[in-house]
C-alpha cells in the first residue's frame, strides 16, 4: 500500500460530507445523490487544522448535548488477544474504499517498536510465503498499518474491556485540554459515539482530549501527548492564560486527592475533616470544573461525591438535586442510551434510584420519629395531667 498523501486524503474527503454521523456520498458535481435537503443538516466538515492536520469543524452553531457522530469500529482489536497479527486478516477483509480511507489516516511511526520488523519479517515469509520486493512491500504495509492503528484506535469501554477500536470520522478529531466534544464506546448501541459537552460556534474546530485533562499539569500532560509528536497549544499549555489555568487546576488535583483520601478513611491535614466540611470541598471541585469550561464526564463522579456527602449528611433534597445535575451531565455526554450502565449499577440513573431508596428510608424514619414523639408527647401530658389532678386535691 502506497503512503498516502495529504493531497489525495482531501480529495477522498472531499466526497463526503457528513450529517449527524451518517456520511452520504456525493456525486461528482457534489451534489447529494439521494438526499438533496440532508447537506443543509450537515452539522461539521473535515478540513486541514493549521499545524494539526486534519480535524473537524463546525459548519452550524452547535449546542450542547448534541450527537455529532455515532459510527461503529472498523477494526476491534480484543482484549483478550491483545497481537496485532490476529487482526492483519480484517484489515484485508475492508472494502478498498475503506481501505482507504484507513490509509489516509495519520500515523507517528515510533508507535511500533521497530524491533517489530524481524519478527514480521519473519510471520510473513515462513506463513505467508512473500518473498523479494512483495516480502518488503508486505512489511512495510503491516508496519503501517500497525502506526495507523496505534494512532488513532481507542479504548472501548471501561480498561478496554471490548478491546481498542479504529473508528475512520473520530479519529479525525484533534486533542485540546480544553475540549468541546466527548467520545466514549457505547456499549448499548456498539458504537462510538461524540456529543458536544458545550455550545460550539459555527467555525470552531471540534476537539476533544487525549490525556488526564484535568489531573495532570501542562508538562506532564506533553510527556503523555509526546506519543502522538505533537506540543498542545490550547489556552491551557499556551498563551496568557497558562499559569492562571494551571493554578486553578492544581488546586482542583489537591481538593479531589484530598476527597478521595477522605473516601478511603483517611484524616490529616490534607483531607477534609467531616461530612460538611468535604462536601464543600466537592462544591469547589465543581465549581473550578464549571469555571474552565471543563464540562465533560469529568464533572459527573464530581456531582456524585457531593450527591453522596448530602446523603451522608440527611440534606437529601440537596442529595436529590446534585444526582440530577450528574444525569444531564451523563445525558449530554452520552446520550440516552445508556442501559448498560444501570445493568453494571453503574451510572446517574442508577444513582438516582439509590438516593431515592434513601430518602423513603429517610423520610420513614422521621415518621417513626415524629410517631414516637407525639407518643411520648401525650404520655408527658397524661402524667402531667394526673400531676396536676393530684395537686388541685
Ligand atoms: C488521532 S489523529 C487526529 C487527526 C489528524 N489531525 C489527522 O489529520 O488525521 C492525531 C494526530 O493529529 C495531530 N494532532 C492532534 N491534536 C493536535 C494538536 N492539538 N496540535 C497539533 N497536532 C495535533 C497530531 O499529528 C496527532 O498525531
Amino acid at each position: 500500500m502506497e503512503a498516502h498523501s495529504m493531497e489525495k486524503v482531501l480529495r477522498d474527503m472531499d466526497g463526503i460530507r457528513i450529517d449527524s454521523g451518517v456520511t452520504t456520498e456525493l456525486d461528482s458535481a457534489g451534489e447529494v445523490e439521494n438526499d438533496d435537503t440532508s447537506n443543509d443538516h450537515a452539522l461539521f466538515e473535515v478540513r486541514l487544522s493549521a499545524g494539526k492536520g486534519l480535524g473537524l469543524f463546525a459548519l452550524v452553531d452547535i449546542p450542547r448535548g448534541m450527537r455529532l457522530i455515532a459510527e461503529p469500529a472498523l477494526i476491534i482489536l480484543p482484549t483478550s488477544e491483545p497481537d496485532f497479527k490476529h487482526i492483519w486478516k480484517d484489515f484485508k477483509k475492508l472494502t478498498p474504499h475503506q481501505f482507504d480511507q484507513m490509509g489516509g489516516l495519520s500515523s507517528v511511526s515510533h508507535t511500533v517498536k521497530s524491533s517489530l520488523q524481524g519478527l514480521i519479517r519473519h510471520r510473513l515469509s515462513t506463513q505467508q510465503q512473500y518473498s523479494g520486493t512483495a516480502l518488503d512491500a508486505a512489511v512495510k504495509d503491516e508496519m503501517q498499518m500497525r502506526a495507523i492503528f496505534n494512532t488513532n484506535a481507542v479504548a472501548m469501554g471501561m480498561e478496554s474491556l471490548y478491546g481498542r477500536g479504529l473508528f475512520l470520522l473520530s479519529s479525525r478529531l484533534n486533542h485540546s485540554c480544553v475540549p468541546n466534544v466527548f467520545q466514549d464506546y457505547n456499549v448499548t448501541l456498539e458504537m462510538t459515539t461524540v456529543h458536544a459537552t458545550r455550545a460550539i460556534k459555527e467555525g470552531e474546530e471540534l476537539t476533544l482530549s487525549y490525556c488526564q485533562h484535568v489531573r495532570n499539569n501542562h508538562e506532564e500532560r506533553a510527556e503523555v501527548l509526546d506519543f502522538w509528536e505533537f506540543k498542545c497549544d490550547c489556552p491551557a499549555c499556551k498563551g496568557p492564560e497558562v499559569s492562571v489555568r494551571e493554578k486553578l487546576r492544581r488546586r482542583i488535583v489537591e481538593l479531589a486527592t484530598g476527597l478521595a483520601k477522605y473516601d478511603l478513611g483517611s484524616l490529616d491535614y490534607a483531607t477534609p475533616s467531616n461530612h460538611s466540611k468535604a462536601l464543600v470541598w466537592g462544591e469547589e471541585v465543581l465549581l473550578l470544573l464549571r469555571e474552565q469550561g471543563l464540562e465533560d464526564m469529568v464533572l459527573a463522579p464530581a456531582y456524585r461525591k457531593c450527591s453522596r456527602y448530602c446523603v451522608q449528611l440527611g440534606q437529601m433534597e440537596k442529595a436529590m438535586a446534585y444526582a440530577r445535575k450528574e444525569l444531564e451531565v451523563q445525558r449530554y455526554c452520552l446520550g440516552t442510551e445508556t442501559a448498560h450502565m444501570e445493568m453494571d449499577m453503574e451510572g446517574a440513573e442508577f444513582w438516582i434510584k439509590h438516593v431515592e431508596q434513601m430518602a423513603e428510608k429517610d423520610r420513614v424514619k422521621i415518621a417513626m420519629n415524629q410517631k414516637r414523639t407525639r407518643k411520648e408527647d401525650k404520655k408527658a401530658e397524661k402524667k402531667a395531667a394526673k400531676k396536676a389532678v393530684k395537686g388541685g386535691r
